[in-house]
């Protein structure tokens, strides 16, 4: 196995200095390591990281990858590439597959295909409900003593509506800790919905999705946690009044954790007047007033994470009529270039936290050791090293996903993934995925 010694990187939250990887760790921190390792690692790699941050390998708590089922959108291969790209080390895949991850079965082949790949570590999501039908528990402990050993679970795609089945689903994780991941949406207030509901889907002629079909969901599962105890996380967060809600929620000492996606801290439901269906997601963009809110609490952590919520299409899924297409959009590769321009470049987040609401927050959150430690000497070597300065155009031809929908395609945003070492290995060098 090759040592590599990265030198002069800003370590964040720390120094400039110089990283020894061997053996899958970190195995020095400091400065002159190479003066210091003589007679050490002979053979140890040197990457010129002056000029670059050194951050803990990104996780990302909410990615849709496809496999089983729907290949011809993405597999574990290649959207663990292009989580690679993104500086991710680690991804949790959603179980809304063909079949559904609803079986230790399931969660164990989608778990062993990401370590095939090896290009990041694939920790299966559960579903809540057998075939994620809202009506019956699937065998959460079976998952949980799985070989993929999972913690977190969800419908996601749709919602657990029922209070009576979500309010089992969390007594049930309580014995082994498990967290149930809502993806909050009262499906009697979205019926046929295909934007954010207001006064530009009026005039759009499409069906509106109110913010309170996500708040009464987030408000009822709060007290629905609190009421049992157990863990509950909100997935891609996405209005004013949903941060108000868990701001007020946390204050009270309620447990609950949130996550947002970069696109609803960048991109506005006026994109919808282009009926360019790349822009219709679930959730559907807000106001320039809700992007505002998702950005301070995702600042003053009301909002605990960032999650990509990648969610690959083929062509055919969205090259048609906004009413007809897919929801979803591509994430993982753009994710740190959205974080940074809107809340780096911005002032409204630190590099180093920015480590806390990639990295650190959601690998605690999906309960993974090897993941989300600080850059020391002892911790596992999952590390990815960025370029603040770099500017680049996306093109969605570019990209490394089996799919083609990014909102962002033609934008020109900040920062680039120089390299991503996974335990000691890149997956990617010199921008390139290996
Ligand atoms: N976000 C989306 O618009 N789509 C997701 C499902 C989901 O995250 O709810 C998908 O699986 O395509
Ligand atoms: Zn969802
Ligand atoms: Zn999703």
């Amino acid at each position: 196995m090759t040592a590599y010694l990265i030198t002069d990187a800003s370590i964040v939250g720390g120094e400039v200095a110089d990283l020894l990887l061997d053996n899958g760790e970190i195995v020095a921190v400091g400065t002159n390591l190479a003066e210091s390792i003589k007679g050490g690692p002979a053979d140890a790699e040197i990457i010129d990281a002056a000029g670059l941050i050194a951050l803990p390998g990104l996780v990302d708590l909410h990615t849709h990858l496809r496999e089983p089922g729907r290949e011809d959108a993405e597999t574990v291969l290649t959207g663990t590439r292009a989580a690679a790209l993104g500086g991710f080390t680690a991804v949790f895949a959603m179980a809304n597959t063909d079949p559904v991850a609803d079986t230790a079965g399931v969660v164990e082949q989608v778990w062993r295909l990401g370590r095939e790949a090896g290009y990041a570590d694939v920790f299966p999501i559960g579903a809540v409900t057998v075939g994620r039908q809202g009506t019956q528990l699937a065998e959460l402990g079976a998952m949980a003593d799985s070989a993929a050993r999972v913690r977190v679970f969800s419908d996601d795609g749709d919602c657990v509506w029922d209070a009576a089945l979500m309010r089992r689903a969390l007594e049930y994780v309580k014995a082994f800790g498990g967290t149930i991941a809502q993806h909050a949406q009262e499906p009697r207030l979205t019926k046929g919905a295909q934007m954010n509901e207001g006064a530009l889907s009026g005039v759009l002629g499409l069906q509106g999705w109110p913010s309170v079909a996500e708040e009464a969901i987030i408000a009822r599962d709060i007290l629905l946690n609190h009421h049992v105890g157990s863990k509950l996380h909100i997935c891609h967060l996405s209005t004013k009044g949903s941060v108000d809600i868990v701001r007020a929620a946390k204050k009270r000492g309620l447990e609950v954790t949130a996550e947002v996606t970069p696109h609803h801290l960048l991109l506005t439901e006026d994109l919808a007047s282009t009926y360019n269906p790349v822009f219709k997601v679930n959730p559907p963009l807000r106001t320039k007033e809700d992007v505002e809110a998702v950005r301070e609490g995702l600042a003053d952590g009301t909002i605990d994470i960032v999650a990509t919520d990648h969610a690959p299409h083929p062509v055919e899924d969205k090259d048609c009529e906004w009413s007809a297409a897919a929801f979803g959009m591509l994430g993982l590769e753009t994710a740190l270039s959205v974080v940074q321009h809107a809340m780096v470049d911005t002032k409204l987040l630190t590099w180093a936290e920015v480590a806390d609401r990639m990295s650190y927050r959601p690998a605690a959150i999906g309960q993974i050791s090897d993941h989300g430690q600080p850059l020391v000497a002892g911790a596992p070597a999952n590390v990815v090293l960025v370029d603040p300065a770099a500017q680049r155009e996306i093109k969605s031809a570019e990209s490394a996903s089996l799919s083609r929908n990014t909102p962002f395609h033609g934008m020109t945003l900040p920062g680039k993934v120089v390299a991503t070492f996974l335990r000691g290995e890149p997956t990617v060098l010199n921008g390139q995925a290996k």
